[in-house]
């Protein structure tokens, strides 16, 4: 698998940003409301305009369509959007583990969209994801609709994952006991730029 690079991106008041994620790393981002954090994912999944560019691996942003890029590094927004009724449509393949692993069943494969609550939507959202096997993650606080027994049950799951198919992680999350859980490295967006933090004190 691929690493991901993220050279001189540019995007609201974040400026000349690099970094390095290698395969199976996870990189934590945090920062107040407001600092950029989502933006900053968004820039990198090319869903919005912005200085600098992303590489994955020896491939350049620029150089595949956007669809196609997003196909690889596949952004998890905060709020995910649904255009399907039932939650099984939306799966590129059946994903009867990661049901079970995160609480839900193959029964949950025939739920209308209508009927979930924002922290089911944002357990689906992840499984709908990994179905397409992406090659790089960008994830928006994945937990913040969820409690702290359905939040450990998400990173049991999801973690090994991460390093068995080394997928390079941008994941932003604010909880210092997480970061410690998840990080390889954290970095907290301060004006412009990104300050890293000690993961482990
Ligand atoms: N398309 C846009 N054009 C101009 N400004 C924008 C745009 N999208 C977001 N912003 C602004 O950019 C700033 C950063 O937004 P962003 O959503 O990245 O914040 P965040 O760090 O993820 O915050 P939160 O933790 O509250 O989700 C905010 O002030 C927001 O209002």
């Amino acid at each position: 698998m691929a690493g991901l690079t993220l050279e001189r991106i540019a995007v609201g008041a974040l400026k000349d940003i690099h970094l390095d994620v290698a395969p199976g790393e996870i990189v934590c981002l945090s920062g107040p409301s407001g600092s950029g954090k989502s933006r900053l994912l968004r820039a990198v999944s090319d869903l919005e305009p912005h200085g600098g560019t992303a590489r994955l691996g020896g491939v350049e942003q620029g150089a595949v369509a956007g669809h196609r890029w997003r196909r690889s590094v596949m952004m998890v927004p905060a709020e995910s959007a649904w255009w399907f009724d039932s939650v099984g449509e939306h799966l590129h393949k059946p994903m009867p583990e990661a049901l079970e692993a995160l609480g839900f069943s193959d029964e949950t494969a025939s739920w209308s969209v209508s009927r979930l609550s924002s922290g089911e939507k944002q357990r689906l959202a992840l499984v709908r994801t990994l179905s397409r096997e992406p090659r790089a993650l960008l994830l928006d606080e994945p937990t913040a609709n969820l409690d702290e027994t359905t939040t450990r049950r998400l990173e049991d799951w999801l973690l090994p994952l991460i390093r068995k198919r080394r997928l390079p992680v941008l994941w932003v999350a604010h909880g210092g006991e997480q970061i410690r859980r998840l990080a390889g490295r954290h970095f907290r967006i301060e004006g412009a730029r990104l300050v890293e933090e000690p993961v482990r004190t």
